[in-house]
Protein backbone atom coordinates (compact mmCIF):
# COMPACT_ATOMS: atom_id res chain seq x y z
CA UNK A 1 0.00 0.00 0.00
CA UNK A 2 1.78 2.85 -1.41
CA UNK A 3 0.71 6.81 0.22
CA UNK A 4 2.42 9.57 -0.37
CA UNK A 5 2.21 11.85 2.72
CA UNK A 6 1.64 15.29 1.67
CA UNK A 7 3.86 18.44 3.45
CA UNK A 8 2.70 21.49 3.10
CA UNK A 9 4.36 24.58 3.80
CA UNK A 10 4.38 25.65 7.78
CA UNK A 11 3.34 22.11 8.73
CA UNK A 12 5.23 20.90 12.06
CA UNK A 13 7.60 18.29 11.13
CA UNK A 14 9.75 15.92 13.74
CA UNK A 15 11.18 12.66 14.25
CA UNK A 16 9.94 10.02 16.83
CA UNK A 17 12.63 9.21 19.46
CA UNK A 18 10.50 6.72 21.31
CA UNK A 19 7.58 4.51 21.73
CA UNK A 20 5.72 3.91 24.38
CA UNK A 21 2.62 2.24 24.58
CA UNK A 22 0.37 4.34 22.43
CA UNK A 23 2.21 7.61 22.82
CA UNK A 24 4.92 9.38 20.29
CA UNK A 25 7.48 11.14 21.70
CA UNK A 26 8.29 13.37 18.96
CA UNK A 27 11.78 15.79 18.36
CA UNK A 28 10.90 19.01 16.46
CA UNK A 29 12.88 19.82 13.55
CA UNK A 30 12.62 23.43 14.44
CA UNK A 31 12.67 24.62 18.18
CA UNK A 32 9.48 26.77 18.68
CA UNK A 33 8.01 29.15 20.52
CA UNK A 34 8.19 29.03 24.43
CA UNK A 35 11.41 26.56 23.41
CA UNK A 36 9.65 23.50 23.31
CA UNK A 37 11.50 20.82 21.65
CA UNK A 38 9.78 17.65 22.08
CA UNK A 39 6.08 16.90 21.78
CA UNK A 40 4.36 13.73 23.09
CA UNK A 41 2.05 12.42 20.55
CA UNK A 42 -0.85 10.08 20.07
CA UNK A 43 -1.57 9.17 16.34
CA UNK A 44 -4.77 10.05 14.54
CA UNK A 45 -7.48 7.88 14.28
CA UNK A 46 -7.31 7.99 10.63
CA UNK A 47 -3.61 6.83 10.85
CA UNK A 48 -4.62 4.05 13.04
CA UNK A 49 -7.64 3.29 10.39
CA UNK A 50 -5.65 3.25 7.62
CA UNK A 51 -3.15 0.51 9.44
CA UNK A 52 -0.54 3.18 9.55
CA UNK A 53 2.27 2.26 11.82
CA UNK A 54 4.56 4.78 13.29
CA UNK A 55 8.06 3.69 14.72
CA UNK A 56 10.67 5.35 16.17
CA UNK A 57 12.60 7.05 13.35
CA UNK A 58 9.94 7.79 11.37
CA UNK A 59 9.65 11.24 10.00
CA UNK A 60 5.98 12.63 10.83
CA UNK A 61 3.66 15.90 10.58
CA UNK A 62 2.37 17.15 13.99
CA UNK A 63 -0.72 18.85 13.88
CA UNK A 64 -2.65 20.62 17.01
CA UNK A 65 0.54 21.23 19.20
CA UNK A 66 -0.31 22.43 22.98
CA UNK A 67 2.80 24.46 23.65
CA UNK A 68 1.98 24.54 27.14
CA UNK A 69 1.19 21.02 27.88
CA UNK A 70 3.90 19.33 25.47
CA UNK A 71 1.23 17.47 23.61
CA UNK A 72 0.43 17.35 20.05
CA UNK A 73 -0.89 14.30 17.35
CA UNK A 74 0.62 12.86 15.06
CA UNK A 75 -1.31 13.45 11.51
CA UNK A 76 0.95 11.60 8.38
CA UNK A 77 4.16 9.64 8.76
CA UNK A 78 6.48 10.68 5.58
CA UNK A 79 7.96 7.90 3.45
CA UNK A 80 10.80 5.55 4.95
CA UNK A 81 14.03 5.85 3.61
CA UNK A 82 14.91 2.75 5.28
CA UNK A 83 13.70 0.54 7.88
CA UNK A 84 15.42 -1.92 10.59
CA UNK A 85 13.50 -4.68 11.68
CA UNK A 86 14.11 -6.33 15.11
CA UNK A 87 13.79 -3.83 16.94
CA UNK A 88 11.56 -1.75 13.99
CA UNK A 89 13.67 1.71 13.67
CA UNK A 90 12.81 3.87 10.42
CA UNK A 91 15.24 6.30 8.50
CA UNK A 92 18.61 4.41 10.18
CA UNK A 93 21.38 5.64 7.90
CA UNK A 94 24.39 3.56 9.31
CA UNK A 95 25.55 1.16 11.98
CA UNK A 96 28.33 1.84 14.41
CA UNK A 97 30.12 -1.35 15.29
CA UNK A 98 31.93 -1.24 18.54
CA UNK A 99 34.27 -3.92 19.34
CA UNK A 100 37.25 -3.61 21.39
CA UNK A 101 40.34 -4.40 20.30
CA UNK A 102 41.28 -5.84 23.96
CA UNK A 103 39.45 -6.77 26.94
CA UNK A 104 37.48 -9.12 25.23
CA UNK A 105 39.58 -9.73 23.02
CA UNK A 106 38.84 -9.00 19.34
CA UNK A 107 37.75 -12.06 18.10
CA UNK A 108 37.68 -12.61 14.16
CA UNK A 109 34.90 -14.95 13.68
CA UNK A 110 32.40 -12.94 16.37
CA UNK A 111 33.64 -9.80 14.20
CA UNK A 112 32.85 -11.49 11.16
CA UNK A 113 29.76 -12.46 11.98
CA UNK A 114 28.64 -9.21 13.15
CA UNK A 115 30.34 -7.33 10.08
CA UNK A 116 27.87 -10.00 7.70
CA UNK A 117 24.79 -8.42 9.58
CA UNK A 118 25.58 -4.83 9.44
CA UNK A 119 26.15 -5.72 5.61
CA UNK A 120 22.86 -7.57 4.95
CA UNK A 121 21.00 -4.16 6.38
CA UNK A 122 22.48 -2.58 3.06
CA UNK A 123 23.09 0.49 5.06
CA UNK A 124 25.95 2.53 5.97
CA UNK A 125 29.19 1.09 8.22
CA UNK A 126 31.34 2.58 10.59
CA UNK A 127 33.80 0.25 12.49
CA UNK A 128 35.00 1.14 15.56
CA UNK A 129 37.54 -0.41 17.81
CA UNK A 130 37.54 0.42 21.77
CA UNK A 131 39.90 0.44 24.47
CA UNK A 132 43.22 1.43 21.90
CA UNK A 133 44.43 2.49 25.03
CA UNK A 134 44.84 -1.37 26.25
CA UNK A 135 47.89 -2.37 22.90
CA UNK A 136 50.38 -1.40 21.70
CA UNK A 137 50.83 0.81 18.20
CA UNK A 138 52.45 -2.38 16.85
CA UNK A 139 49.60 -4.10 17.78
CA UNK A 140 46.83 -1.65 16.92
CA UNK A 141 48.91 -1.69 13.33
CA UNK A 142 48.65 -5.18 12.68
CA UNK A 143 44.88 -5.16 13.71
CA UNK A 144 44.42 -2.28 11.42
CA UNK A 145 46.12 -4.13 8.48
CA UNK A 146 44.25 -7.07 8.81
CA UNK A 147 41.48 -5.38 8.96
CA UNK A 148 41.46 -3.52 5.69
CA UNK A 149 42.44 -6.90 4.35
CA UNK A 150 38.76 -7.45 5.17
CA UNK A 151 37.98 -4.29 3.22
CA UNK A 152 37.46 -1.93 5.94
CA UNK A 153 38.52 0.76 7.88
CA UNK A 154 38.79 0.46 11.50
CA UNK A 155 38.56 3.68 13.71
CA UNK A 156 40.36 3.20 17.04
CA UNK A 157 39.49 4.66 19.81
CA UNK A 158 39.45 4.77 23.61
CA UNK A 159 36.37 6.19 25.66
CA UNK A 160 38.27 5.72 28.57
CA UNK A 161 41.41 7.83 27.87
CA UNK A 162 39.49 9.93 25.33
CA UNK A 163 41.23 9.06 22.25
CA UNK A 164 40.13 9.72 18.57
CA UNK A 165 36.60 9.73 20.23
CA UNK A 166 35.54 13.38 18.63
CA UNK A 167 36.66 11.65 15.32
CA UNK A 168 34.34 8.90 15.38
CA UNK A 169 31.66 11.73 16.48
CA UNK A 170 32.56 13.47 13.63
CA UNK A 171 31.19 10.07 11.48
CA UNK A 172 27.74 10.37 13.71
CA UNK A 173 26.87 13.91 12.83
CA UNK A 174 23.40 14.81 11.44
CA UNK A 175 22.84 11.16 10.83
CA UNK A 176 20.94 8.31 12.50
CA UNK A 177 23.61 5.65 13.66
CA UNK A 178 22.66 2.35 14.88
CA UNK A 179 25.25 0.91 17.72
CA UNK A 180 25.61 -2.69 17.51
CA UNK A 181 28.01 -4.71 19.21
CA UNK A 182 28.82 -7.54 22.15
CA UNK A 183 29.04 -7.48 25.92
CA UNK A 184 31.50 -5.32 27.62
CA UNK A 185 33.05 -3.72 24.14
CA UNK A 186 32.21 -0.30 25.52
CA UNK A 187 29.22 0.79 24.02
CA UNK A 188 27.46 2.20 26.94
CA UNK A 189 31.06 3.96 27.77
CA UNK A 190 30.83 5.25 24.12
CA UNK A 191 27.18 6.80 24.18
CA UNK A 192 27.90 8.16 27.60
CA UNK A 193 30.83 10.07 26.12
CA UNK A 194 28.80 11.17 23.00
CA UNK A 195 25.88 12.47 25.27
CA UNK A 196 26.82 13.16 28.36
CA UNK A 197 23.40 13.72 29.44
CA UNK A 198 22.20 10.44 28.98
CA UNK A 199 24.79 8.63 31.76
CA UNK A 200 23.75 4.93 30.93
CA UNK A 201 25.60 3.04 33.51
CA UNK A 202 28.72 1.07 32.54
CA UNK A 203 29.87 -2.04 33.63
CA UNK A 204 26.46 -3.28 34.52
CA UNK A 205 24.44 -6.03 32.26
CA UNK A 206 21.35 -5.20 33.72
CA UNK A 207 19.28 -1.85 34.63
CA UNK A 208 20.68 -0.53 31.64
CA UNK A 209 18.29 2.68 29.82
CA UNK A 210 15.07 1.97 32.22
CA UNK A 211 14.03 -2.01 31.37
CA UNK A 212 13.92 -2.07 28.31
CA UNK A 213 17.69 -2.88 27.86
CA UNK A 214 16.85 -6.99 27.09
CA UNK A 215 13.69 -6.34 24.93
CA UNK A 216 14.23 -6.17 21.48
CA UNK A 217 11.64 -4.25 21.39
CA UNK A 218 12.16 -1.20 23.08
CA UNK A 219 14.51 1.20 21.09
CA UNK A 220 15.44 5.03 21.87
CA UNK A 221 16.87 7.44 19.92
CA UNK A 222 19.15 10.00 21.53
CA UNK A 223 20.20 13.27 20.36
CA UNK A 224 23.56 14.12 20.03
CA UNK A 225 24.87 17.20 21.10
CA UNK A 226 26.16 18.32 17.50
CA UNK A 227 23.24 17.01 15.46
CA UNK A 228 22.30 13.44 14.65
CA UNK A 229 20.60 10.63 16.47
CA UNK A 230 21.81 7.21 18.05
CA UNK A 231 20.32 4.29 19.07
CA UNK A 232 21.79 1.67 21.53
CA UNK A 233 19.63 -1.29 20.24
CA UNK A 234 19.90 -4.75 22.92
CA UNK A 235 18.15 -6.56 19.63
CA UNK A 236 21.64 -5.98 17.19
CA UNK A 237 23.84 -7.38 20.52
CA UNK A 238 23.24 -11.49 19.07
CA UNK A 239 23.06 -11.44 15.64
CA UNK A 240 21.63 -14.15 13.98
CA UNK A 241 22.27 -14.08 10.25
CA UNK A 242 19.17 -14.21 7.92
CA UNK A 243 20.72 -14.22 4.61
CA UNK A 244 20.33 -16.79 1.88
CA UNK A 245 23.31 -18.57 0.45
CA UNK A 246 22.99 -16.67 -2.78
CA UNK A 247 23.28 -13.67 -0.77
CA UNK A 248 26.52 -14.26 1.46
CA UNK A 249 28.99 -13.93 -0.80
CA UNK A 250 28.01 -9.98 -1.27
CA UNK A 251 28.38 -9.44 2.55
CA UNK A 252 31.95 -10.16 2.42
CA UNK A 253 34.04 -7.44 0.62
CA UNK A 254 36.91 -9.51 -0.15
CA UNK A 255 33.86 -11.80 -2.27
CA UNK A 256 32.57 -8.84 -3.91
CA UNK A 257 35.68 -7.59 -5.64
CA UNK A 258 36.27 -10.75 -6.40
CA UNK A 259 33.13 -11.31 -8.38
CA UNK A 260 33.08 -7.61 -9.46
CA UNK A 261 36.18 -8.30 -11.16
CA UNK A 262 35.13 -11.91 -12.46
CA UNK A 263 32.71 -14.27 -12.66
CA UNK A 264 32.32 -17.94 -11.48
CA UNK A 265 31.42 -20.66 -14.38
CA UNK A 266 27.94 -21.47 -12.61
CA UNK A 267 25.71 -18.43 -12.06
CA UNK A 268 24.65 -19.98 -9.26
CA UNK A 269 28.01 -20.98 -7.76
CA UNK A 270 28.24 -21.11 -3.78
CA UNK A 271 31.85 -20.68 -4.03
CA UNK A 272 32.69 -24.02 -2.07
CA UNK A 273 34.28 -26.94 -4.63
CA UNK A 274 32.65 -25.54 -7.95
CA UNK A 275 34.86 -25.86 -10.83
CA UNK A 276 36.59 -21.83 -11.72
CA UNK A 277 35.10 -20.26 -9.16
CA UNK A 278 36.65 -16.82 -8.75
CA UNK A 279 36.00 -16.06 -5.14
CA UNK A 280 37.19 -19.58 -3.35
CA UNK A 281 40.81 -18.05 -2.60
CA UNK A 282 43.06 -18.11 0.02
CA UNK A 283 41.92 -14.87 1.59
CA UNK A 284 41.68 -14.60 4.79
CA UNK A 285 37.82 -15.00 5.86
CA UNK A 286 36.57 -17.67 3.08
CA UNK A 287 36.63 -19.99 6.46
CA UNK A 288 34.16 -17.62 7.52
CA UNK A 289 32.58 -17.29 4.82
CA UNK A 290 32.20 -21.42 4.23
CA UNK A 291 31.09 -21.56 8.02
CA UNK A 292 28.52 -19.30 7.78
CA UNK A 293 27.03 -20.51 4.06
CA UNK A 294 26.74 -24.32 6.02
CA UNK A 295 24.36 -22.24 8.55
CA UNK A 296 22.49 -20.02 5.75
CA UNK A 297 22.15 -23.63 3.58
CA UNK A 298 20.50 -25.47 7.03
CA UNK A 299 18.23 -22.54 7.27
CA UNK A 300 16.78 -22.43 3.97
CA UNK A 301 16.26 -26.10 3.73
CA UNK A 302 14.74 -25.75 7.26
CA UNK A 303 12.28 -22.97 5.53
CA UNK A 304 12.06 -24.99 2.68
CA UNK A 305 10.83 -28.02 4.48
CA UNK A 306 8.58 -25.95 6.15
CA UNK A 307 6.88 -24.38 3.20
CA UNK A 308 6.43 -28.11 1.25
CA UNK A 309 6.67 -31.11 4.12
CA UNK A 310 6.48 -33.54 1.03
CA UNK A 311 9.96 -31.91 0.01
CA UNK A 312 12.32 -34.11 -1.00
CA UNK A 313 15.55 -31.74 -0.65
CA UNK A 314 18.26 -34.64 -0.25
CA UNK A 315 20.70 -34.70 2.34
CA UNK A 316 23.97 -36.85 1.94
CA UNK A 317 25.93 -38.10 5.13
CA UNK A 318 29.53 -37.90 4.63
CA UNK A 319 31.60 -40.09 5.13
CA UNK A 320 32.51 -38.29 8.75
CA UNK A 321 28.61 -38.03 9.67
CA UNK A 322 28.56 -34.54 8.32
CA UNK A 323 25.45 -33.99 6.45
CA UNK A 324 25.83 -31.84 3.31
CA UNK A 325 23.07 -29.77 1.41
CA UNK A 326 22.92 -30.98 -2.14
CA UNK A 327 21.82 -27.97 -4.44
CA UNK A 328 21.94 -29.50 -7.53
CA UNK A 329 19.11 -31.83 -6.70
CA UNK A 330 16.64 -29.61 -6.20
CA UNK A 331 17.75 -26.54 -6.99
CA UNK A 332 14.53 -25.61 -8.28
CA UNK A 333 12.57 -26.41 -4.98
CA UNK A 334 15.39 -24.49 -2.81
CA UNK A 335 15.19 -21.84 -4.01
CA UNK A 336 11.37 -21.47 -3.66
CA UNK A 337 11.02 -19.95 -0.29
CA UNK A 338 7.03 -18.71 -0.23
CA UNK A 339 6.50 -15.22 0.69
CA UNK A 340 3.79 -17.15 3.57
CA UNK A 341 6.42 -19.12 4.85
CA UNK A 342 8.96 -16.20 5.27
CA UNK A 343 5.98 -14.14 7.01
CA UNK A 344 5.34 -16.76 9.56
CA UNK A 345 8.66 -17.30 10.48
CA UNK A 346 9.18 -13.34 11.14
CA UNK A 347 5.71 -13.64 12.92
CA UNK A 348 7.34 -16.23 14.59
CA UNK A 349 10.45 -14.47 15.41
CA UNK A 350 8.65 -10.93 16.43
CA UNK A 351 6.01 -13.21 19.18
CA UNK A 352 9.84 -14.80 20.68
CA UNK A 353 11.26 -11.24 20.81
CA UNK A 354 8.08 -10.09 22.79
CA UNK A 355 8.13 -12.68 25.01
N1 LIG B 1 40.63 0.13 29.15
C1 LIG B 1 39.47 0.61 28.72
N2 LIG B 1 38.32 0.19 29.26
C2 LIG B 1 37.16 0.69 28.79
C3 LIG B 1 37.14 1.64 27.73
N3 LIG B 1 35.83 1.93 27.45
C4 LIG B 1 35.09 1.21 28.31
N4 LIG B 1 35.87 0.45 29.13
C5 LIG B 1 35.43 -0.45 30.21
O1 LIG B 1 34.82 -1.60 29.65
C6 LIG B 1 33.81 -2.10 30.55
C7 LIG B 1 32.51 -2.35 29.78
O2 LIG B 1 31.99 -1.10 29.37
P1 LIG B 1 30.45 -0.89 28.98
O3 LIG B 1 30.34 0.50 28.47
O4 LIG B 1 29.54 -1.30 30.08
O5 LIG B 1 30.31 -1.93 27.79
P2 LIG B 1 28.99 -2.31 26.93
O6 LIG B 1 29.47 -2.57 25.56
O7 LIG B 1 27.94 -1.27 27.10
O8 LIG B 1 28.55 -3.65 27.61
P3 LIG B 1 27.07 -4.31 27.66
O9 LIG B 1 26.21 -3.38 28.43
O10 LIG B 1 27.30 -5.60 28.35
O11 LIG B 1 26.61 -4.47 26.24
C8 LIG B 1 33.68 -1.06 31.66
O12 LIG B 1 34.38 -1.54 32.77
C9 LIG B 1 34.35 0.17 31.06
O13 LIG B 1 34.92 1.01 32.06
C10 LIG B 1 38.40 2.09 27.17
O14 LIG B 1 38.49 2.91 26.27
N5 LIG B 1 39.53 1.51 27.70
ZN1 LIG C 1 32.13 -19.25 -7.18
Amino acid sequence: MEREAKVATGDLLGTVVAVQANFYQVQLDVVEAVSVTSLLCTRRTRLKKIGQQVIVGDRVVVEEPDWAGGRGAIADVLPRQSQLDRPAIANVNQILLVFAAADPPLEPYQLSHFLVKAESTHLNLVLCLNKSDLISTEQEMEIHTRIKNWGYEPNFISVNKGIDVDKLSSLLKDRITVVAGPSGVGKSSLINSLIPSVRLRVGEISGKLAKGRHTTRHVELFELPSGGLLADTPGFNQPDLDCTPEELAYYFPEARTRLEAGSCRFSNCLHRDEPECVVRGDWERYPHYLNFLEEAIARQTKLNQQADPESTVKRKTKSEGQSKYEPKLESKKYRRVSRKTQQQSLQELYQESEE
